[in-house]
């Protein structure tokens, strides 16, 4: 039996993963403290969602280590056991319900499963209101509450789509590429609602807009072939002169 343990709140090791003998992972090692927030880089290709797919038990790596708060072995896990551990992803494209309200998607996702139970079978107690109310406050929807989710703006999407995985309350919320398509205002709030839920969640954000990773302010992971190229604050990596061959020159 695995006993290994770790500090860090995701540990992965010399993790590896091809596909028809191309290694989109190819021995990547990387380590995110409990509380942190990370921000992921790299060009097309570099392994991000192959890194992310790995962490939430889609993709199973070839090689490698990957344990979680602790002493999970994720590798050994299903994406619905990894799941109810305390990882939540949210993927690029929103998938919020359009024909309901913001608040109603909301609910639906602190109701715990969607298929099974609707909205309005959903008893609501004092406590939950609460959670409802902090959640919409987080993600800048209190106003929109009764909107149409079909009716918000493409970044007010993103937004709901990140509170209804803030009402799941993971430890580690995955991010990926969150201000594709935002406005600059929104890019910008998005940058703030993140290091809102940085207080009380752990957060690895993928993306490749730098104005954005900039406005985070937090270290700075470099992928590039299936590993880390760098790592860093945005200016060191910034200064990373493979980093600029491979990405942020081109
Ligand atoms: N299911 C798959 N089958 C075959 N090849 C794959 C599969 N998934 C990913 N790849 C390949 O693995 C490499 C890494 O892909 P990945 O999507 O992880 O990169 P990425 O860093 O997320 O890129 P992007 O910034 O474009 O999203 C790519 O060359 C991709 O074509």
């Amino acid at each position: 039996m695995d006993l290994r343990t770790t500090p860090a709140l995701l540990y992965l090791d010399a993790v590896s993963v091809s596909f028809d003998g191309f290694k989109a992972l190819n021995g990547l090692s990387l380590t995110i403290a409990p509380g942190e927030m990370r921000a992921i880089i790299g060009p097309n290709g570099a392994g991000k969602t192959t890194m992310m797919d790995v962490i939430t038990g889609k993709t199973r790596p070839d090689e490698g280590e990957v344990l979680f708060d602790g002493s999970h072995d994720l590798t050994a896990l299903d994406e619905a056991s990894i799941a109810v551990l305390g990882i939540g992803r949210k993927f690029q494209k929103p998938t919020v319900f359009d024909s309901h309200t913001v608040e109603d998607n909301l609910r639906l996702a602190l109701a715990g499963d969607r298929r099974a139970r609707t909205a309005v079978a959903w008893r609501e107690t004092a406590a939950a209101r609460e959670r409802m109310s902090s959640i919409l406050e987080t993600i800048r929807l209190t106003a929109a509450r009764s909107r149409l989710a079909g009716n918000l703006s493409h970044g007010q999407k993103q937004w709901l789509e990140i509170g209804m995985l803030l009402a799941q309350d993971p430890k580690l919320l995955l991010v990926d590429e969150p201000v594709a398509g935002m406005t600059d205002a929104e890019t910008h709030q998005t940058a703030e609602l993140l290091r809102t839920i940085n207080v009380e969640k752990t957060v690895v954000v993928v993306e490749h807009d730098m104005t954005f990773v900039r406005a985070l302010g937090v270290k700075v992971t470099v992928l590039h072939e299936g590993r880390v190229l760098a790592e860093g604050s945005i200016d060191q990596v910034s200064e990373n002169e493979r980093v600029v061959e491979v990405y942020l020159g081109r």
